[in-house]
């Protein structure tokens, strides 16, 4: 197994608590991983340390095969309120790098038509996003992520808003996208149904500590 990911050994608090004591596991290349366990124990908290690891090149307990920016955090709560003034696809293209003063429109542009397609939002791509419903939301999230071209993807309880038919679309099409882009996908859910259907593993945290379970979804 190529990991892009290991923890080995980490100690993890915050103020008057311990989270994880020892905590080592490894996130293979390539799969999608269900991070799950209690509300409170520390799922958000230890994706967000382990980014900022990788960030400040810390790499006593956690090595990464990949680089900052290959990776998009997609976080579970973010300010989108009704009036929320720009077009899906004016969002979406937000996660393009345009770092070139000289970047040529054309290719981008079919970059991001592509992913509008491939995520279903071409139909509704220049209505107000904050009319979008939960569903389409969460897919220009995705479709943000995507357009920075990360090698892993990390989501923050995407589906906890979302209806049974949007929960099942939404994990279908990250099954694809993460065939299409080369990607490995962490998905923090409390959602077991999701989990035997759609990770390759489980990652569950209790008791200050991980375990790792192999659940290998339909490929
Ligand atoms: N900066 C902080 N200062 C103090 N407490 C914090 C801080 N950040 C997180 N916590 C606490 O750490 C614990 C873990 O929070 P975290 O959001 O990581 O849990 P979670 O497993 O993601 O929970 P949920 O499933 O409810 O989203 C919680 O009790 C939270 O209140």
């Amino acid at each position: 197994m190529k990991s892009i990911l290991s923890v080995h050994n980490l100690d993890l608090s915050i103020p008057n608590r311990k989270l994880f004591s020892n905590l080592s596991f490894e996130i293979a290349q390539g799969s999608l991983t269900c991070i799950t366990g209690e509300n409170g124990v520390g799922k958000t908290t230890l994706v967000k340390h382990l980014l900022q690891d990788l960030a400040n090149n810390y790499t006593v307990h956690t090595v990464f095969n990949v680089k900052r920016d290959e990776v998009q955090y997609v976080p579970q709560l973010r300010n989108i309120d009704d009036e929320y003034p720009l077009c899906i696809k004016d969002f979406v293209a937000f996660g393009l790098k345009k770092r070139n003063f000289f970047w040529n429109r054309k290719p981008l542009n079919e970059k991001l038509e592509q992913i509008l397609t491939e995520t279903k939002l071409t139909r509704i791509k220049d209505q107000p996003l904050g009319k979008a419903s939960g569903g389409e939301k969460q897919r220009a999230y995705l479709a943000q992520a995507l357009c920075a071209d990360p090698k892993l993807l990390i989501l923050d309880e995407a589906t906890a808003s979302l209806d049974t038919t949007n929960k099942h679309e939404l994990l279908q099409m990250l099954r694809e996208v993460m065939q299409q882009h080369g990607l490995t996908i962490l998905f923090i859910t409390h959602d077991p149904e999701l989990i035997e259907q759609y990770a390759d593993y489980e990652l569950h945290l209790e008791d200050q500590t991980g375990v790792l379970l192999e659940k290998g979804a339909k490929k």
